[in-house]
């Protein structure tokens, strides 16, 4: 109700009730808001796949104006659930998530006499690199039925969308989640009514846009983005600063730091050597490898195994985690390999896998899911800032997040 009320002040014109808040609180959620906001255009998105009639006749007796009903539904529940909406005088949107040929869909749902078509690129889908506004150009070129669209969008992209033939943008996380709704909400307002205005910058590749998000977030965001995974055991902030990078990866052995060493000439600037050394007593990194590193523009430096020359290393500033330190080293042996898959701190890490290192300690994160890791980690990011910006206002964590309902039982 909050952020609802909130969005309305910085310029929403329709409310969305979304499918979670739909099936947590149930047809009430669309009684509350109607209530709540009686000039306001009440969206339910129902995401309706059968018994399309007697879920619209629910959604619409509970107040909406407007319901979803998914688009890849078989025609005879969107026919039904239209004949329904007539009934009780309500519209119906059509929502092609996860439509398989969305653009033919598209056509057929304006033939089939849907007052909307939503372009929609759901959540999941967003987090593994997909977005609407492409399918949208298509779609728009087809039909003339009005055009809703939603996923993710942003400033930018909502900009993107009313050029390319949007009537209804429909924003989520960017604004429900900011921690100043309001403005947030201001912002996709103009953006909406002056596209022209809004400058669109060129994508970054993936690989910097992983980068830039995993400096943005904290291992806590990201671990709770991995369902509590990738956590390193026993590895500790030596010297502090945040690291971010792929890993290059060295299996060393006891009183042996050839391959440590050797390692910091085949890294490339920016990665993050990641050694298993099975010693705690005899080190096999130091103040000499450590200058050696920055030289090369290395991020950071995890060792589960023992560093020495303390001091020196403090000074040099270049983020090392370990799990030990001792005065002593050993010798230039030449055992061990580089960049093979290896376990440090309890976790296996591959070469390029991305390594990320802050206050709490280090995570790893496979490379094959980094981008999608790495937007998941932003969305728990923006969660915890709405978070912080309720418990501010005088709340506390099991009030906000309604703790004892929401228990497992
Ligand atoms: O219907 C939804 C998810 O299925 C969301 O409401 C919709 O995608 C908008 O949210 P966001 O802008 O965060 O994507």
């Amino acid at each position: 109700m909050e952020i609802a009320k909130e969005a309305v002040a910085g310029g929403a014109d329709w409310i969305e009730i979304g499918t979670p808040l739909i099936k947590s609180e149930g047809m009430n959620a669309i009684r509350t808001m109607r209530k709540a906001f009686p000039d306001r255009t009440i969206l339910a998105d129902m995401k309706t796949v059968d018994t399309g009639a007697m879920e619209v006749e629910m959604a619409a007796k509970a107040g909406a104006d407007v319901v979803i009903v998914l688009g890849s539904a078989d025609d005879s529940t969107v026919l039904d659930a239209l004949r329904s909406a007539h009934k009780y005088g309500v519209r119906l949107m059509a929502d092609l998530i996860s439509a398989p040929d969305p653009v033919k869909r598209a056509v057929e749902l304006e033939a089939l006499g849907v007052d909307y078509v939503n372009v929609h690129v759901g959540i999941d889908q967003q987090m593994v690199g997909k977005d609407p506004i492409s399918v949208l150009m298509e779609i728009s070129e087809k039909v003339s039925v009005q055009l809703a669209v939603a996923g993710g969008l942003d400033v930018e992209s909502a900009a993107q969308a009313v050029k390319a033939g949007a009537r209804i943008v429909i924003v989520g996380g960017n604004i429900t989640r900011s921690d100043n709704v309001t403005e947030a909400a201001m912002k996709i307002r103009k953006s909406v009514d002056s596209p022209d205005s809004v400058n669109i910058r060129s994508r970054e590749t993936v690989d910097q846009e992983i980068r830039e998000i995993f400096k943005e977030v904290s291992t806590s965001n990201i671990s709770d983005a991995m369902h509590r995974k990738g956590a390193m055991k026993g590895i500790h902030p030596l010297v502090r600063g945040k690291m971010v990078g792929p890993a290059i990866t060295v299996q060393s052995f006891p009183g042996d730091w050839a391959k440590t060493v050797e390692a910091i000439d085949l890294a490339k600037p920016g990665d993050v050597i990641v050694i298993y050394n099975e010693s705690k007593d005899v080190a096999c990194w130091g103040g000499l490898a450590t200058l050696s590193s920055l030289n090369k523009g290395i991020a950071g430096v995890v060792i589960e195994g023992a560093v020495r020359d303390i001091d020196e290393v403090e000074n040099l500033g270049l983020p090392i985690y370990t799990s030990n330190t001792v005065p002593n080293a050993g010798d230039p042996k030449g055992f061990g390999e580089i960049n093979a898959e290896i376990t440090c701190g309890g976790q296996t890490v591959k070469p390029g896998d991305y390594i990320i290192g802050d206050e709490s300690g280090v995570v790893v994160v496979p490379k094959e899911r980094a981008y999608e890791l790495a937007r998941r980690a932003k969305e728990v990011n923006k969660t915890e800032k709405r978070l912080f910006d309720e418990i501010r206002r005088g709340g506390t964590l099991s009030e906000i997040l309604e703790l004892k309902k929401w228990e497992k039982h």
